[in-house]
């Protein structure tokens, strides 16, 4: 009987396979990063064959350490960064340029005049006209590739996300699929139909036959072909990687909400049945849909969280680990008067500037390394708590938050975050809960668990941080970080 569930996690920074066992529990891991290419200042590019070759190395790897075989899998679950493009060729499987990431602002033009559609935008994909969706990225490879726009006319090319790309391959070009959370991050892809829209197509110029099928996020999505992994294995859930986190952390009733901090930060709040549209640009999305059925969801993402401890460790080399900076925080105490804002890709919700730049501001003669790589820490408890601002602003407070990702083992920033915020924050025995998300997905439809319910009883808290700081405090501090952010960027 197979007993294990392999996750595929198609990361902005590494690829990484998990096998899961039956009760959720991690079995075995593999992890390979691979070169991001930064060609001019805001763009950021993936070589397709390093997603490919990173990928199918960690899952070969996970199976190897598990010490199973593909027989012993149920089903493989596919997640992924979301909104980065690529372009292939349907014959050759040769991709035309590129992927470009979500995080590349090189499309920032084209969307200056998108703006007079701003609303019709939101009440179609529950998106807002910036360079982070893939619309706009599309367009580029078509009108920047010599021939990319007659061959993709003719129907000759492919545009897939990273999952789409992933499954294409694994089933050896058989299928041309995503699901319905990936394809709600595209601009093309109407959130209330759920299908693509012939009116965004046109708006974008993307031609309809190079897209993938829409399915819901547990379907049958084909079989891997038998030479990656030694035999077949059904591929049985997809869905993007915020979007998988949210259902890792079983946040499945309306009001339950999760932030991950990865290389960004994405706070997803489930709505339920209703999409509901922020006052305080926030973004609607689509939280997972099973059965035919849509859940919701409310969408604050922070482009810089992690990256911005990568960028302290390697571009200003003030530390020499990103675990350096809990105990450096620890010294310096939250009565810091150095705040960063860190839009080195412009700022995303609530701000939407894609031509603010980072700022370093409150310096002094006394200032050293561990006040700036304190702030550094601190600008992504501001950013969280702008986004939950936001969302109490459209009438929903979260109760609790349920953290993951890379950061939260640093609990210095996870009890900061409770006290900037004011909100408790869950963090779960497994922080891998992106992969866990596409585990439960795949053993959904297979058979693996029979309801939502089954999923949530898997879930196993491991600590709360609970906010301590004097409200005086707390806001004082928050206001210098909106004075900091007024300096770098325009806020309405
Ligand atoms: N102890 C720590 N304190 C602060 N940041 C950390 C710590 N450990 C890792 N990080 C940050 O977490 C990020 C990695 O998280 P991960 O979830 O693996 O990212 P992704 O999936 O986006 O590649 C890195 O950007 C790193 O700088
Ligand atoms: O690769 P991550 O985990 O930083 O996630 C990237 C997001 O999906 C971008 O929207």
């Amino acid at each position: 009987m197979p007993s294990y569930l392999l996750s595929l996690d198609q990361g902005t920074t590494s690829s990484r396979a998990i096998v899961f066992s039956h009760q959720g529990e991690i079995v075995a891991t593999g992890q390979h990063e691979f070169p991001q290419h930064f060609p001019h200042p805001g763009w950021v590019e993936h070589e397709p064959q390093d997603i490919w070759n990173s990928t199918i190395d960690s899952a070969r790897e996970a199976i190897e350490k598990a010490g199973i075989q593909a027989a012993d899998i149920t089903a493989i679950g596919i997640t992924n960064q979301r909104e980065t493009t690529l372009v292939w060729d349907r014959h050759t499987g040769e991709p035309v340029y590129r992927a470009i990431v979500w995080q590349d602002r090189r499309t920032a033009d084209e969307c200056l005049p998108l703006q007079q559609h701003t609303e019709m935008l939101r009440e179609l994909t529950g998106l807002l006209p910036d360079p982070y969706f893939s619309a706009t990225k599309i367009a580029w490879i078509l009108d920047n590739v010599e021939g990319a726009r007659v061959r993709a006319e003719a129907g000759d090319l492919l545009f897939g996300t990273v999952d789409s790309y992933l499954l294409w391959r694994l089933t050896d070009g058989a299928v041309h699929a995503t699901d319905a959370t990936n394809a709600s991050r595209t601009l093309l892809f109407n959130i209330h139909t759920q299908q693509w829209d012939e009116e965004l197509l046109a708006l974008f110029r993307v031609p309809r036959q190079m897209l993938p099928e829409v399915k819901d996020s547990a379907a049958e999505f084909g079989h891997s072909a038998a030479h990656w992994f030694g035999g077949e294995i059904t591929i049985a859930g997809i869905a993007g990687d915020q979007q998988a986190a949210l259902i890792g952390q079983a946040c499945f009733s309306e009001g339950m909400a999760k932030s991950t901090y990865g290389t960004g930060c994405f706070v997803i709040l489930n709505t339920g049945k209703q999409a509901l549209m922020s006052e305080h640009r926030l973004l609607t999305t689509v939280a997972y849909r099973l059965n035919g059925q849509v859940t919701y969801a409310l969408e604050g993402s922070i482009f810089m969280a992690g990256a911005t401890i990568q960028w302290i460790r390697d571009g200003l080399q003030l530390i020499s680990n990103a675990q350096e900076s809990q105990s450096l925080a620890e010294e310096t105490g939250y009565d810091n008067p150095v705040y960063m804002v860190p839009a080195f890709a412009g700022l995303g919700a609530p701000y939407w500037d894609p031509d603010a730049r980072g700022a370093i501001l409150g310096l002094s003669r006394d200032t050293g390394i561990k006040e700036i790589v304190t702030a550094g820490l601190q600008a992504v408890c501001y950013q969280t708590r702008d986004l939950l601002d936001a969302m109490a602003g459209d009438g929903v407070r979260p109760a609790e938050l349920r953290v993951d990702g890379g950061m939260v083992v640093n609990d210095w920033l996870v009890q900061c975050l409770a006290d900037i915020s004011g909100v408790p924050i869950s963090r779960p025995k497994v922080t891998e809960t992106t992969a866990l998300g596409a585990a439960f997905l795949a053993g959904l439809q297979t058979g693996v668990f029979n309801s939502l319910d089954d999923v949530s009883q898997l879930w196993v808290h491991e600590r709360a941080f609970i906010p301590e700081l004097d409200v005086t405090t707390r806001e004082r501090l928050y206001q210098g970080w909106q004075s900091a952010v007024k300096r770098v960027c325009k806020v309405e």
